[in-house]
Order: structure tokens, then C-alpha cells, then sequence
């Protein structure tokens, strides 16, 4: 999609794809190319509502300058009187959290696939000084053979950023990190703590510090300030030694990205040489 000034009549509809946090998203195909994208469509008066424009601005500045394998891919956007268009890649396979909902929890060799991948792809965005800070089930896509893309960059800053220490949060509290659900200075450290929630996620079925009862936000804020973790028996003891190396209280104990991609748990399933190898496994 070269540089132009698109707009709604450059696409046609093909189908709705599903409702997401702030909009509704279509199948769409850009006419002249038959190019299939989705649009996230988001009505204005709803980001006014919610004081999100900025938020909105923030998004599209991220995502647009990001190009990863497993990063879901921002081409362009435009807006009219009511409605702001995002142009984004579309992942045939959906939801991964459709999927994990589904299948109840991953067994390991897939949990061990997908940690891989967000690693990478958290490891290129550290890169380029991005914090995601919302790493959670219902942000990852999977595309057309079952890899993982992470979408919404709603919540993500250029590092290091104290001003985003005043959050309301609204979403769950699960994989947020100690330091964010205590408002303390953050760094991109946060996502690695929320890789370790998504890891136990993926083998346990969910996630390790939730409340007893559903919403219960402060049993699961006391539950991540104390890590107050207790892992099943019936995981293995490389992802359980995986796992209490990412979720450390201290930001700086926590294992870096390019350990991870090195640990036992992680090569013993995706083959040893980076990136590399995922490209020549004959997806
Ligand atoms: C209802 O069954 C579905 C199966 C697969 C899809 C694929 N969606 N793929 C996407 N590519 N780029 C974007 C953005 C999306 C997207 O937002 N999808 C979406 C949005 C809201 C709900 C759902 N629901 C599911 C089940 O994935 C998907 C969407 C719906």
C-alpha cells in the first residue's frame, strides 16, 4: 500500500469479523489490488467518551512504524466526520484467545511455540524502545499457519516513560506487572513479567495470580505484589523453572529476552539457530 490518501470507497466489504474493545472489525478487500485487509473501525464519539484519542494517536504512531513476523502489521488509516479506519494486516486464524478458551490449556511443545514467538517479537519491540505494557491472551492473533501476532498497541509507550505512571486501568489486573498495579516508574521489563503470566497461562489454563472469585481485583493486586505463586505438579520442571524466572517480583531479576529465547524449555521446541529456523520449517 503505497502513500496515499485512502479512504472508505477505496474498499469494498467482504464480511464483519467480530467486536473489539472499541470497534467493530470488517474483512475488507482494497479494490484495485483484491489486497484482503481488516479494518478496526473506531466512531469518534466513542474515543471522546472514553479520553482515548490520544491513546488512539499513540497506536497508530507505534504500530505503523513496526515490522515483525509476529507483530500484526499497521499499513494505514484515515478518518471521516464520525469514524476513525485502521488498515491492518489480517491473521485468518483469529483470536488466540478463542483458542485457548477452547482447548482449555496448550500442551507444551505449543506453549513453547508461542512464548518463543512473543519473545521475539518483544525482543525486537525493546529494540526500538517500545513498551507493549498490555501483553494478554485477548491481544494475540494467529495468522494463516498458526502464528502468533500480537495486535493493540493501545497501551504502548516509548521507553522510559514516568508519565504514563497515572494509568486507570480498567482492563484485568492478571498480567499486569507489580511495579504497574503499585504505579511505581516502570520499565519494559513489564512484558517480560507478562510473558512468565502468559507462559503459565498457556500449560495451566489461567492465569496464576486471579482472584477467587471472577473480578476480584483486590485479591489479585495483593497476589501480584506478594508473587504469590503456586505451580501445579503437572508441569514440567524446565517450564516450571522458565516460569519462576520471568515472574520476579524485582524488575531487574526477571530473565532478559535473549535468555529466554535460549533456555532448555524454549530450544528443545523450536530448534536452536534464531529466527531463522521458523522460516525453514516448512510452514
Ligand atoms: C468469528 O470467527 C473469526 C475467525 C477469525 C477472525 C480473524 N480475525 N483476524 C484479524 N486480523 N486482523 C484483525 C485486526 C483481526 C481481528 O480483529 N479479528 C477479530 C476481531 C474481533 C473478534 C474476533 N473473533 C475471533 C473468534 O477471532 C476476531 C475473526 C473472526
Amino acid at each position: 500500500l503505497i502513500p496515499k490518501v485512502w479512504c472508505l470507497d477505496d474498499f469494498e466489504l467482504a464480511r464483519p469479523l467480530g467486536k473489539g474493545q472499541f470497534g467493530q472489525v470488517y474483512l475488507m478487500r482494497e479494490r484495485q489490488s483484491r489486497f484482503v485487509v481488516a479494518m478496526k473501525v473506531v466512531l469518534k464519539s466513542d474515543l471522546l467518551k472514553h479520553n482515548m484519542e490520544h491513546q488512539l494517536r499513540r497506536e497508530i504512531d507505534i504500530q505503523s512504524n513496526l515490522r515483525h513476523k509476529h507483530i500484526l502489521r499497521l499499513d494505514t488509516f484515515f478518518h471521516d466526520e464520525k469514524r476513525v479506519y485502521l488498515v491492518l494486516e489480517y491473521a485468518p486464524q483469529g483470536e488466540l484467545y478463542k483458542r485457548l478458551r477452547k482447548m482449555v490449556k496448550f500442551p507444551e511443545w505449543q506453549a513453547s511455540k508461542y512464548i518463543y514467538e512473543l519473545a521475539t517479537a518483544l525482543a525486537y519491540l525493546h529494540r526500538k524502545h517500545v513498551i507493549h505494557r498490555d501483553i494478554k491472551p485477548e491481544n494475540l492473533l494467529l495468522g494463516a499457519h498458526g502464528e502468533l501476532k500480537i495486535s493493540d498497541f493501545g497501551w504502548s509507550v516509548h521507553a522510559p516513560s514516568p508519565s504514563s505512571r497515572r494509568l486507570t486501568f480498567c482492563g484485568t489486573l492478571d498480567y499486569l506487572a507489580p511495579e504497574m498495579v503499585e504505579g511505581r516508574v516502570h520499565s519494559n521489563r513489564v512484558d517480560v513479567w507478562s510473558l512468565g503470566v502468559l507462559c503459565y497461562e498457556f500449560l495451566v489454563g489461567k492465569p496464576p495470580f486471579e482472584g477467587l472469585q471472577e473480578e476480584d481485583r483486590q485479591a489479585t493486586y495483593s497476589r501480584i505484589a506478594k508473587v504469590d505463586l503456586d505451580i501445579p505438579e503437572t508441569i514440567s520442571s524446565e517450564a516450571r523453572d522458565l516460569i519462576l524466572k520471568l515472574l520476579k517480583y524485582h524488575p531487574d531479576h526477571r530473565l532478559g529476552l535473549e535468555r529466554v529465547l535460549l533456555h532448555p524449555w524454549i530450544t528443545r521446541h523450536n530448534g536452536t539457530k534464531g529466527s531463522s529456523s521458523s522460516h525453514n520449517r516448512g510452514l
